[in-house]
């Protein structure tokens, strides 16, 4: 599936330049979430997650992430509910993180960054019957977004931790299947904030329901130090430069409401 955008970056930080003009521009991502100016939303339902793994595909190094992509062509690997009216696919999902454990993630609650951040990225597939479709659409993606914290070792991670040699280099793809991402979900997915905002990489295209877990997930000091040995570079290039703080800078909230499904 090509549910991943094509990036362009400079040689120096931040990690890539950002376009003069945005879409819009009122409800980009990430943000800083405080806390206290979250509005409790009775209305929110549980998550419906069902993940299918016969249909993990591959995993690519696209020069800013690790993308690890599904067949989205059926329903198989499904979102909802929650603050959604749709049912949405995943197409894949990937990480951001630091080049070291003080920061990497996008997203903050009252400025608390973590180590990384997952992104489980799906597209509107009641609407729109492609990814690239729902990309530009304001209700046309949801990403569930999950926080990494440096502590005990990730069993379910360490299959994809053990395939990323295989993808050191931009461009490159290593078969992976039968892989559940929901082993990546942390044990209580029904505490979350959840506001509208946009993709954390070109096209930046303000199409993203968010949906932030409260409760992170643990790593390894060793399990992540895996990712920050892949390379921004493909082989052919004679720098190579070490993919870490793939990371976009925080955007203005810009009196958008940010919802939380807890009290
Ligand atoms: O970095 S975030 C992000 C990246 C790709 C995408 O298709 C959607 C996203 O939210
Ligand atoms: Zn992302």
């Amino acid at each position: 599936s090509a549910c991943s955008s094509k990036l362009v970056f400079s040689q120096v930080h931040p990690m890539w330049q950002e376009p003069l003009s945005i879409p819009g521009g009122d409800r980009q991502s990430p943000i800083d979430i405080v806390v206290r100016k979250s509005m409790f939303d009775p209305q929110l339902r549980p998550l419906k997650v069902q993940y299918d793994p016969r249909t993990c595909q591959q995993i690519w190094n696209n020069g800013y992430s690790f993308l690890v992509e599904y067949d989205d062509t059926t329903d198989k690997s499904t979102l909802k509910g929650g603050p959604l009216e749709d049912q949405f696919r995943l197409c894949q999902f990937h990480f951001h993180w630091g080049e070291n454990n003080a920061w990497g993630s996008e997203h903050s609650i009252d400025r608390r960054l973590y180590a990384a951040e997952l992104h489980l990225v799906h597209w509107n597939s009641d609407k729109y019957s492609l990814f690239e479709e729902a990309v530009i659409e304001e209700n046309g993606l949801a990403v569930i977004a999950v926080f990494l914290k440096i502590g005990k070792r990730h069993e379910g991670l360490q299959k994809l931790v053990d395939a990323l040699p295989a993808v050191r280099h931009k461009d490159s793809v290593v078969e992976f299947t039968k892989f559940d991402p929901a082993c990546l979900l942390p044990e209580n997915i029904d505490d979350y904030w959840t506001y509208a905002g946009s993709l954390t990489t070109p096209p930046l295209t303000e199409a993203v329901t968010w949906i932030v877990m409260k409760q992170h997930i643990e790593v390894s000091h060793d399990q992540l130090a895996v990712f920050r040995s892949l390379l921004f570079t493909s082989a052919e290039e004679q720098v190579q430069r070490s993919m870490v703080n793939n990371f976009r800078v925080q955007q203005a909230v810009k009196g958008r409401t940010v919802r939380s499904s807890f009290t």
